[in-house]
């Protein structure tokens, strides 16, 4: 049977601390696959560890299968959880740590068909006689998991469960645990900060941060429409590029979004979407271009709907496949707080005023109670190289383009920028383009 697993504005406080979660609410369908993702810190685990029945619920409520549930024990919920570190018992053969949990179960029940039966379904049918300390991470990450699916649980619980495995076979566990989930039709709560494992997991993806669910939807959605500039942060490599703006709306002449040192003027007659910005007019904003809406082409070369900018190349990374090209283009990036690391920096650059301890530092860390932060200006953030030499700035866009294309360092290259994948949130980090769906009366 599989769990149908609610959680109503469920909180978590650690004595004294703020809310290690706060009022988080998510219903889970029966055999639907939810990935809890976000950085570190951010009450993921404390959220499953709830589920699980592990901590207590501080405030909130918990429904299994629509029965309240905050007070069942851990066996009680009759769910089964895989930790990062996988918590095999040394001294057990695998054979017999897969089948602990039937034999807790029933001791005096033959076990034997159920644990083969399990061990085949994780090619691991194989070692089943041998000791844990005699196996790979992978296959000991997969008898962990055996563990976990003998019993036939009603919901996995997944901490990281493949955090600990180098690239290439977490990317193969991966695949195996969405097999195996869908196969078995279990309800799965599984968390990761790695977005890209959520998004190749997850039926929904549920973006946490600071203890707040900031958006729940399918991945897909997610990438495509954050409701938030922490979330289109978040998801999607390389990271979203994000501007500092300004709407400019004239009464009269053509709308356009200021960048700084260059304008994206929008095509006339405006969306729905960009028709909405004018109440912006004047007003400072945030502006997400993903690698994908900006091209190194030619004004001349321009599709309906691209607009031109230009940009100096800073840096060039060669990934094989293609490069990415770091870019001036005079603008500001906005900052967000709380993710995991932020965009390198073209590594050349000097300090001034010895660190940012100043005034604006001091605003910045203040600020970082909303979504995004607005950076100091680049003059005061970078130093100039020498008395004849004109003032630098940071990168602030990131294209992708083919392996193959030449880039001079310090040379101007032509943009296009598709204004169909423009996002603009407000400054307090809402997504104001495209359209949010819950503005009332409109169609979108
Ligand atoms: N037992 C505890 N006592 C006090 N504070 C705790 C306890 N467990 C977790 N916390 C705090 O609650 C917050 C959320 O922690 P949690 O482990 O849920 O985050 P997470 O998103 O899973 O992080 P990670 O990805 O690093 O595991 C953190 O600030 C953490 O320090």
């Amino acid at each position: 049977m599989s769990r149908a697993i609610s959680l109503r504005s469920v909180s978590k406080t650690y004595g004294r601390s703020p809310r290690a979660v706060d009022r988080f609410s998510l219903s889970v369908a029966p055999g639907e696959f939810v990935v809890l993702l976000g950085p570190s810190g951010c009450g993921k685990s404390t959220v499953l560890r709830m589920i699980a029945g592990l901590e207590e619920i501080t405030e909130g409520e918990l429904l299994l299968d629509g029965e309240p549930a905050n007070d069942l024990t851990p066996r009680e919920r009759g769910m089964a959880m895989v930790f990062q570190n996988f918590a095999l018992y040394p001294n057990m053969t695998n054979r017999a740590n897969i089948g602990f949990p039937l034999k807790l179960e029933n001791s005096r029940r033959d076990h034997t068909e159920r644990v083969e039966s399990t061990a085949r379904m994780l090619g691991i049918e194989s070692v089943l006689d041998r000791y844990p300390r005699q196996l790979s991470g992978g296959e000991r990450q997969r008898v962990a998991m055996g563990r976990a699916i003998s019993r036939r649980p009603s919901a996995f619980l997944m901490d990281e469960p493949l955090s600990n495995l180098d690239a290439k076979l977490r990317n193969h566990l991966r695949a195996e645990i969405a097999q195996l989930t869908t196969e078995l039709g279990v309800t799965t709560v599984y968390v990761t900060h790695d977005q890209a494992e959520a998004m190749s997991l997850g039926d929904r993806v549920a973006v946490m941060r600071g203890g707040v669910l900031q958006q729940v939807s399918s991945p897909r959605e997610v990438y495509a429409l954050p409701e938030n500039v922490f979330v289109a942060a978040f998801i999607g490599t390389p990271r979203i590029n994000l501007l500092q703006a300004v709407v400019h709306a004239p009464l009269e002449g053509r709308m356009s979004i200021d960048l700084g040192r260059q304008r994206l003027a929008l095509p006339e007659p405006l969306s729905p979407d960009h028709q909405l910005l004018r109440i912006q007019q004047g007003r400072p904003v945030i502006v997400g271009l993903r690698s994908e809406a900006v091209r190194i082409a030619p004004p001349s070369h321009a599709r309906p709907g691209e607009v031109a900018l230009s940009g100096i190349v800073e840096h060039v990374e060669y990934q094989g496949h293609e490069a990415l090209v770091h870019l001036n283009t005079g603008s500001r990036p906005a900052v967000v707080p709380d993710l995991e690391s932020a965009r390198p920096r073209t590594p050349q650059r000097r300090r001034a005023g010895g660190g940012g301890t100043g005034v604006l530092e001091r605003l910045r860390q203040r600020a970082t109670g909303s979504v995004a932060v607005l950076d100091p200006p680049a003059p005061e953030r970078y130093a100039v190289r020498g008395p004849d030499r004109p003032a630098v700035t940071a990168s602030d866009l990131v294209v992708r383009t083919g392996p193959d294309l030449r880039l001079r360092t310090g040379g101007q290259v032509p943009l296009l920028v598709d204004l169909a994948h423009l996002y603009v949130f407000d400054h307090s980090g809402r997504r104001i383009c495209p359209l949010p769906r819950d503005i009332p009366g409109l169609d979108v």
